[in-house]
Parts: C-alpha cells; structure tokens; sequence
C-alpha cells in the first residue's frame, strides 16, 4: 500500500515586510493559515526516486525534475544517508505560482512521506533542514498549522489555536512570479525597516475579534502584485462585492485573493456567484485554520 498525504493550500493572512537583507533576501513577518483543501502525494517506496504528476493543473506545475518534491527528496537525501526513496504520484489541484505555496505545499508533504517510510519522528530536524533547503515557505508547510513565520521563512512561531474561518479563494487565472513581486517592491538591499507585526499574544482568538485585528493589518506585496498584474485588483474588487464579506486580501505574492466570511454558508454563496460571474477564475469557499 501506498503512503498518501495531502498538501493544503497556504494563506498568508498577513504579510509585512520588515526589511531586506544584504543578500538581496526579504525580512517578512506573516500569519499563515491553511485551506481544507490542496493536492495529494503518494509514495510508493522503494526502488529509484521517481515523480508522476497529474490532475487538473499538472501541466502548469513545469518541468517534471524541476518539481519541488524531487527537490525535497533530493535534499533529505543529503542530510539522510541511506534514505529509501520510491516512486511519487502528485495529483496536482491547487492553481500553480498562485501566492497559495502549492509547491511548498507538495515538497512539505514529500517530506513527511519519505518520514513515514523510511521511521523518521515527525519533529527530526533533518526534515526541517530539508525544507529550508527546498524553499522559503516549505518549513511552514511541515506542519501545516496557523502561525507566525518570520524571516525568509525559516523562523517559525509556535502553533496557533485560530477560530477557523471561513473565506473564499479566489485566482483570476494569471500566474504571478513571486521573484517579480519582490523585486518591483524596490528595497534596496541592506534596508532595515522594523517590526510592526503583532505577536503571537495579540492574536485574538475569537473570530470577530480576530477579523477585526486583522482589518488593521496588509499584505505588503498587494500593491506590487496589483501594478504587475491588474487582474489582483479586478478579483479583489469582486470578493468585495460578495454579500456578507468581512475582510478582502491578496496572499503571498498573488494572485489569489482570499475573503473572510462570518459563516461557511455566506462563503459557499459567495465562491458560487464568483464562479458563475467570472468562469474562468478558480473560487473555492473553504474554512481556514
Ligand atoms: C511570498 C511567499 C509568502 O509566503 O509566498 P508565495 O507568494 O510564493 O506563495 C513566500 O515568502 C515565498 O516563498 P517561496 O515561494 O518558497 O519562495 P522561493 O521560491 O524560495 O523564493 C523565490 C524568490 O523570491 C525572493 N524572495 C522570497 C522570499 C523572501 N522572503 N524574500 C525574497 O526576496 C527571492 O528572490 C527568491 O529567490
Ligand atoms: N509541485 C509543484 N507545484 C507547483 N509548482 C511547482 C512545483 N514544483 C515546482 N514548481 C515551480 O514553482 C513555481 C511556483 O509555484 P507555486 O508553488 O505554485 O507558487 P506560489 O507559492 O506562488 O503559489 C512554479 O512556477 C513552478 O514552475
């Protein structure tokens, strides 16, 4: 049998950048969250690594030895000696270079599998040296639970007991380079621009104080995204005109927009008249945690 493991979308609820590095790499402070909903991995161990990928978005998800589970496969290798690895089947769901870490998302769940199979404990800290290596948003995407990850990525905060909330997610359909966003950002390497982000104690835990807390807060990569690809403010603009919507957002660097509901049935009505209005964009409603 198989190990199977799910990769569930990554929702940058918040996301301000506090400076850049010498090296050219951004200082972020982000809570992130996760949908109910992603791509599934499969391993079947044993034998050479391989990847088959599939699903609805499978041929935007770009060269095949390129794909961040082989990535993360290939650097537990290194930090594992002797690591069994098999044969990955990816079924690949989520809207791809989309501000929701799909590929994090699957190389975090590669990561897992290759645990599982080969009796590594959940918390080894060669998984989390793996995911550093794979990529900025993977160590967040291990545990795939709500918290504050700080840095490049790789400092992250204790797990979160967040309401769930529900939202809708929402992708006008173009591809945003996250590499793009950063660089038209324009901070000169070196730039030191502070904390403003609250702690994890000022994280409210009650949905509408929650909610409230974070209408204070922004994603700073929104306006980038928004001048490099106006289809961001065209889908923000829609959510907004959602019935029942609290809080409208892009996450990560776009260009999905997620929007924040007072129950799931006002996010179901929402996603369906998204969808109905605009049918070439992808809208799910889902709950967020
Ligand atoms: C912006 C965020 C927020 O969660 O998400 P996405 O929009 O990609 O989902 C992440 O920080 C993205 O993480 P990830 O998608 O893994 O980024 P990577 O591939 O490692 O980085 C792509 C490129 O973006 C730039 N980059 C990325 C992260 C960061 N903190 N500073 C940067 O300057 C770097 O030039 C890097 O080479
Ligand atoms: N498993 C994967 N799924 C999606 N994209 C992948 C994957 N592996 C590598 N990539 C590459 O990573 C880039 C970023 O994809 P993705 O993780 O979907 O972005 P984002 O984090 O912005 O949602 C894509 O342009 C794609 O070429």
């Amino acid at each position: 049998m198989p190990y199977i493991d799910r990769a569930p979308a990554k929702i940058n609820l918040t996301l301000h950048v506090a400076g850049r590095r010498s090296d050219g790499w951004h200082m972020l402070e982000s809570l992130v969250v996760f949908a109910g909903f992603g791509d599934t991995l499969t391993l079947e161990p044993d034998g050479p690594l391989a990847l088959d990928v599939a699903g609805p978005t499978a041929a935007k998800a770009g060269p095949q030895d390129d794909n961040l589970v082989l990535k993360a496969a290939r650097a537990l290798a290194a930090e594992v000696p002797g690591l069994t690895a098999g044969r990955f089947v990816l079924t690949k769901r989520l809207p791809v270079a989309a501000g929701l870490g799909g590929g994090s998302a699957d190389a975090a769940a590669a990561l897992r599998l290759l645990a599982r199979a080969n009796g590594l404990a959940p918390h080894d800290r060669r998984l989390y040296a793996a995911a550093c290596a794979t990529g900025a948003d993977v160590p967040v995407c291990l545990s795939h639970c709500a918290r504050i990850m700080r840095g490049t990525g790789h400092d992250l905060g204790p797990p979160l007991a967040l309401p769930p909330l529900p939202a809708v997610l929402v992708n006008p359909g173009v591809p945003v380079a996250t590499v793009g966003v950063f660089r038209a950002l324009a901070i000169p390497p070196g730039t030191d621009i502070g904390s403003d982000h609250p702690a994890e104690d000022r994280i409210p835990g009650s949905r509408e104080a929650l909610i409230a807390a974070l209408t204070g807060l922004r994603n700073d990569l929104e306006p980038p995204a928004r001048a490099l690809a106006p289809e961001v403010g065209t889908a923000i603009e829609a959510v907004a005109a959602t019935a029942g919507v609290r809080l409208v957002r892009m996450s990560g660097s776009g260009a999905t927009v997620f929007g924040l509901y007072a129950t799931p049935r006002d996010a179901s009505r929402a996603a369906a008249k998204l969808r109905a209005a605009h049918p070439g964009w992808w809208a799910r409603a889902t709950l967020l945690r």
